[in-house]
């Protein structure tokens, strides 16, 4: 098997580049999807975070108010507490679908996509270095991380500018792409076209697929 961390900060394609490796073979695990799962109703994660956080955070239907969250983590300073929360289960259930993965297929290429692989404190001693044989960082400028980002909101124009500067305050708690270049092993230039990725994509997928370790 061979663990692959697919990372790159908020917009940068990251989700894009995870589907292109999935159509290619790889097993993707979504950090994001993962604490969605994590954060439903009667999950221990939302039961801490709705100790935390209050009933405030709770919808009439019982789910999540996620907007109403991410103004306390973003605007309010809730952030880190919600990082300690939510960051050491979904590791931990990576690990356990990568294990399961692993046992029904030695030959796997597991691609786990997270916005923070570099950044969270919930990674073990070593962090990523002990949870990944191989880094891939999606870059893209600012400006197009921040657009796509805002595009993605569908939001109005009138909400756009929000949307804006609610982009500016998450990628503030991400690392430069400039810090995460020389932990990396490839980076994908997401700065053109979806095609342009994709051609990117297959070049690192067959490095990929000749870095699985051989059995012994
Ligand atoms: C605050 C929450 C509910 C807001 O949900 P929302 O649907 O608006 O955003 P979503 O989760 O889809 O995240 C979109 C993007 O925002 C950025 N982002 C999310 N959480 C964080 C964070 N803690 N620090 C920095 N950037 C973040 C990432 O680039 C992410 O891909 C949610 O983001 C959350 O619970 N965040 C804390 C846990 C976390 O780190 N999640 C991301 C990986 S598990
Ligand atoms: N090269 C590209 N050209 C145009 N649009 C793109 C390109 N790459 C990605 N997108 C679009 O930009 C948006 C963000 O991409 P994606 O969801 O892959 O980013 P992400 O890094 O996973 O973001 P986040 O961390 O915010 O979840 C999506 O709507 C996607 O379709």
């Amino acid at each position: 098997m061979l663990r692959v961390g697919l990372t790159g900060g908020l917009g940068s394609g990251k989700s894009t580049a995870a589907r292109m490796f999935a159509e290619r073979g790889a097993h993707v695990l979504g950090a994001d999807a993962i604490g969605r799962e994590l954060m439903r109703p009667g999950q221990a994660v939302f039961a801490e975070i709705v100790a935390r956080f209050g009933q405030g955070v709770v919808l009439a239907s019982g789910e999540l108010d996620r907007p109403a969250l991410a103004r306390l983590a973003f605007e309010q300073g809730g952030v880190e507490e919600l990082n300690g929360i939510v960051h050491p289960a979904v590791i931990a259930q990576q690990e356990r679908l990568i294990e399961e993965i692993g046992e029904r297929d030695a030959r796997a290429i597991v691609v786990v996509e997270s916005a923070l692989i570099f950044e969270t404190r919930y990674a073990g001693p070593r962090g990523w270095r002990e949870r990944f044989d191989r880094m891939v960082l999606v870059t893209a400028p600012e400006s197009a991380k921040i657009a796509r980002f805002v595009e993605r909101s569908c939001a109005t124009e009138a909400a756009k500018v929000a949307v804006e500067a609610e982009a500016r305050r998450r990628m503030a708690l991400q690392m430069p792409d400039e810090e995460k270049i020389p932990f990396c092993d490839y980076v994908l230039v997401n700065d053109g076209d979806v095609a342009g990725l994709q051609v990117q994509v297959e070049r690192v997928w067959r490095e990929l697929v000749a870095a699985i370790p051989v059995r012994v």
